[in-house]
């Protein structure tokens, strides 16, 4: 193992300091040192909590050679290296940070509670009394300042004990503020859920540093309620069996430390848990329990909407009337199922239109959109409403897919975050958003909306309001847990309309056809054969990067820029994978050949100007968004900037956005990017590579998604028995409980509803409204409740048996669990 390289030094002058980040400079005087650095001083960056000059401290970092001020220590962690002397703490004490506060009175503090001062008044504040020329509001002053800057000191520094480099230490204190130690120290895997960037294994590893065994209740607990998350992230399921909740957790713990744990202990604490409430048991399923309450949001939101089905919207021959001027007006003549989905949706409280591409969603909309404001004498011209809120309101899950449906339907469309007043950082999920107003949404991309989302999205639509969700159902689910869309659809008593027949055929697309074969499973006869808008190019995986090269650089020489271009590969690694494909094209289309350029390194990557980049997270602050892709237009080197941290300037459509060195891993190379990435984007040309090695990526709806990107050209390239698996392979469903919350509300156990209740009041209104009345207490008893029903481990043993002989039976079983079940259908995270 490399040793660290370390230096002691104390500080001469602090040369710089940003109080935003913590970001400093120093100049320090070496004292000791681990490296063949021989000078006496050398100037220290990082991030530091209060630096006190003239005090020493160990830095442990690189050497770095920055370009104008020559070679530098960057520092990763600190910590104050000697105990603190009393000149030094006078002179802390004495310093601008604690107004009024002169070095008489701090000689006096020192005087009378010695070289440890500082501590013994955060420890014990009392210790001030008596001291002269402290009055009351000093004494206060001080003791705020010094909880303020010391404490924080203590805590990084502490934090840097146990291996947090500064930058997250800095995080965890952002969260906790003074708490963090006692926290950290109580519970360290609290960390897992509160701080971006701590996953199981990095708590894990801090508490056995602080003596947590790996059999204690404690860490068990830890690992069952990450895995109860983590495992319904990836593989987008929202729940999972009992058995395999126990299976995933054990081995989570056991890769972790390599301690075996006996299985009895983690069946112990999965069913305490469930009895506590941490996590949800229905049947022998377990939710994380934000999942959970979210299905059941859902639901009561649906029972909601559908309660007013039987009312009359509107008369058929008002529709009828306003339909045939519709399509004098747009010189349209509307398909049957296209008549029947716009009198349909108008009709309706709730309606979900589906179809394939070209089958004519959006021009539905439009008749629906025209229709409504015809038959509520409702004007679409945006400036005629500006006092008033426009009375439509039209959504879609990203960026670009709420800028598509503005150009196509000439009206106004958000995102779904924007049009709930969402920022994206929300912690729960489950809590209040504003009502939204006007008589009709339309939400388009729906197979994108995860549970979380529409039980938010669902929750704010007041009662009077329509709603018409739009979709294909063929596309790949949605990133986050769920599979809304499908599950809605699956619902009879929600009015949904298929659209099959394909209008876009005429142009002589034959992208279309070739993506509806897809859909239904079929290998198209001329899937192989050249056509105008369409190639195929047979050839094996070490060749795809040379296939790629020769198509790229002759689109290139033919006009194409990096923009309309996209290669959709399904893995990151490997000769074909993402990576590899992303630095090939950034040599071809945005190269530095001669090295003038301005770029900039960021892990394995290079960024220059002009290069096509992927958001990959959710902004909705700044209205940027998972899988949106933009490009850099500026590079402002650490020596130019403020706080000297190296700036990218980036642009997303019309949004300009700089990211900080510590925010770049919100963006990557986007020449190339996965299927999963690209959903709700379109491409006018897309380069779309199939291999046989991508075997588990070989997906019916991966394919079909893939396809459906491409607007104007489309190149398959690789092997043509990778197609015809993909094709073949129908994925498999994610696994839900939606439908049936939507199909028996009655389920609803009052229990739930009290804990629905306690995380959110307006849900428990909309809950009982769609009720006549809520079940009572006494109803639910007769009612197993969802809670106590059945056995965890029901399949496994008798349910009269006792506890003890349940759990060991469970455990035998555990051990003949498939690790892979629940790995069902495409990660919706690109795992590769
Ligand atoms: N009834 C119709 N008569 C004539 N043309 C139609 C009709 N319906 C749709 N089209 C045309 O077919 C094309 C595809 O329709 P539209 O864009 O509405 O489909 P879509 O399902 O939204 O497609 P995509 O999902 O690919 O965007 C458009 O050019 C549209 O004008």
């Amino acid at each position: 193992m490399q040793t660290e390289s370390y230096l002691v030094g104390q500080i001469q002058a602090v040369f710089y300091e940003n109080p935003a980040n913590f970001y400093k400079v120093l100049l320090v005087k070496i004292l000791e040192t681990n490296t063949a650095f021989d000078e006496n001083e050398i100037v220290v960056t990082g991030t530091f909590g209060q630096i006190q000059e003239e005090e020493q401290y160990r830095f442990v970092g690189r050497f770095v050679t920055h370009a104008k001020y020559g070679k530098q220590f960057q520092s990763e962690r600190y910590q104050q290296e000697k105990p603190t002397s009393a000149s030094g703490v006078i002179a802390y004490l004495s310093s601008d940070k604690f107004p009024g506060i002169g070095k008489k009175t701090a000689g006096n503090i020192v005087a009378a509670l010695g070289e440890d001062a500082i501590e013994t008044i955060i420890n014990d504040p009392e210790s001030l009394a008596g001291i002269k020329g402290l009055n009351n509001q000093k004494r206060t002053l001080l003791l705020e300042r010094l909880r303020e800057n010391y404490g924080m000191e203590k805590i990084v520094v502490g934090l840097s004990q146990y291996g947090f480099s500064n930058q997250l230490a800095f995080a965890i204190y952002q969260v906790y503020k003074a708490d963090t130690l006692d926290i950290v120290e109580e519970n360290p895997y609290q960390l897992v859920e509160d701080i971006d960037g701590i996953g199981f294994k990095k708590a894990d590893s801090l508490a056995e540093q602080l003596g947590i065994a790996a059999d204690s209740p404690k860490r068990i607990r830890a690992a069952i309620l990450h895995e109860v998350l983590h495992t319904a992230l990836t593989t987008g399921d929202t729940y999972l069996e009992a058995k395999e909740l126990l299976e995933t957790a054990l081995n989570t713990l056991e890769k972790s430390r390599p301690v075996e744990i006996h299985p009895d202990s983690v069946a112990q604490e999965i069913i305490s848990l469930a009895e506590e409430g941490a996590i949800i048991q229905e049947g022998t399923r377990l939710y994380e329990k934000t999942l959970y309450f979210s299905e059941w949001g859902i639901s009561s939101s649906i029972q909601r909407l559908l309660a007013r089905k039987k009312e009359i919207f509107y008369a058929d021959e008002d529709i009828e009337k306003s339909l045939r001027l519709i399509e004098k007006r747009f010189g349209i003549v509307y398909g049957n199922s296209q008549r029947e989905a716009i009198k349909e949706a108008l009709k309706s409280p709730l309606f979900i239109l589906t179809g394939g591409p070209g089958t004519g969603k959006t021009t539905v909309i439009n008749g629906i959109v025209s229709v409504f404001a015809e038959l509520n004498g409702l004007s679409l011209d945006i400036a005629d409403y500006t006092q008033d809120v426009f009375p439509i309101s039209l959504a879609a899950p990203t960026g670009r897919a709420a800028k598509r449906m503005n150009e196509t339907t000439g009206l106004p469309a958000s995102t779904i975050h924007r049009l709930l007043g969402l920022t994206g950082r929300e912690k729960d999920v489950l809590g209040e958003t504003r009502e939204l107003d006007g008589g009709l949404l339309i939400v388009d991309e729906m197979s994108m909306v995860d549970t979380w989302l529409a039980n938010t999205l669902f929750k704010a639509v007041p009662t009077n309001m329509q709603v018409i969700l739009v979709g294909d159902k063929d596309q790949l689910p949605s990133v986050g847990p769920g599979q809304v869309f499908t599950d809605l659809l699956a619902v009879a008593d929600i009015p949904t309309c298929e659209l099959t027949e394909i209008y876009r055929q005429e142009d002589g697309s034959s992208i279309i056809p070739l993506a509806h074969n897809i859909r239904n499973g079929q290998i198209p006869e001329d899937l192989l054969v050249n056509q105008a808008d369409r190639s195929f190019i047979r050839c094996s995986a070490g060749q795809v990067a040379s296939v790629v090269q020769q198509i790229v650089s002759r689109a290139k020489e033919k006009g194409f820029t990096a923009q309309d271009m996209q290669v959709l590969a399904p893995m990151y690694r490997g000769i074909a994978g993402i990576d590899a494909l992303n630095q090939l094209m950034q040599e071809i289309l945005n190269s530095n050949e001669d090295g003038r350029r301005k770029e900039v390194q960021w892990l394995d990557k290079t960024y220059r100007i002009g290069d096509k980049v992927l958001h990959l997270v959710n902004s909705p602050e700044t209205n940027v968004f998972n899988g949106d892709i933009g490009e850099i237009t500026g590079i402002t080197l650490a020596k130019d900037t403020e706080d000297k941290i190296d700036e990218l300037t980036l642009l997303f459509d019309d949004t300009e956005i700089t990211y900080k060195r510590n925010e770049w891993q919100k963006i990557t190379l986007a020449y190339c990017c996965s299927i999963h990435k690209a959903q709700g984007s379109e491409f006018k040309m897309v380069i779309l590579p199939m291999l046989k090695q991508y075997s588990r990526m070989l997906q019916r709806k991966l394919l079909y998604t893939g396809v459906t990107r491409s607007k104007e050209l489309l190149i398959l390239i690789g092997e043509p028995e990778a197609f015809a698996a993909a094709i073949a392979n129908q994925s498999i469903n994610r696994r839900t409980g939606l439908v049936e919350k939507i199909v028996h509300p009655d389920r609803l156990s009052a229990e739930t509803l009290e804990q629905m209740d306690q995380l959110n009041r307006k849900q428990k209104e909309a809950a009982v409204s769609a009720f006549d009345e809520p079940p009572s207490a006494a109803e639910s008893a007769e009612r197993p409740s969802d809670a106590k029903q059945g056995s965890l481990f029901s399949d496994d043993i008798p349910s009269q048996e006792p506890k003890e002989y349940r759990l060991t039976a469970a455990l035998v079983h555990a051990g003949t669990i498939d690790p892979l079940i629940g790995m069902n259908g495409a990660s919706p995270y690109d795992f590769a």
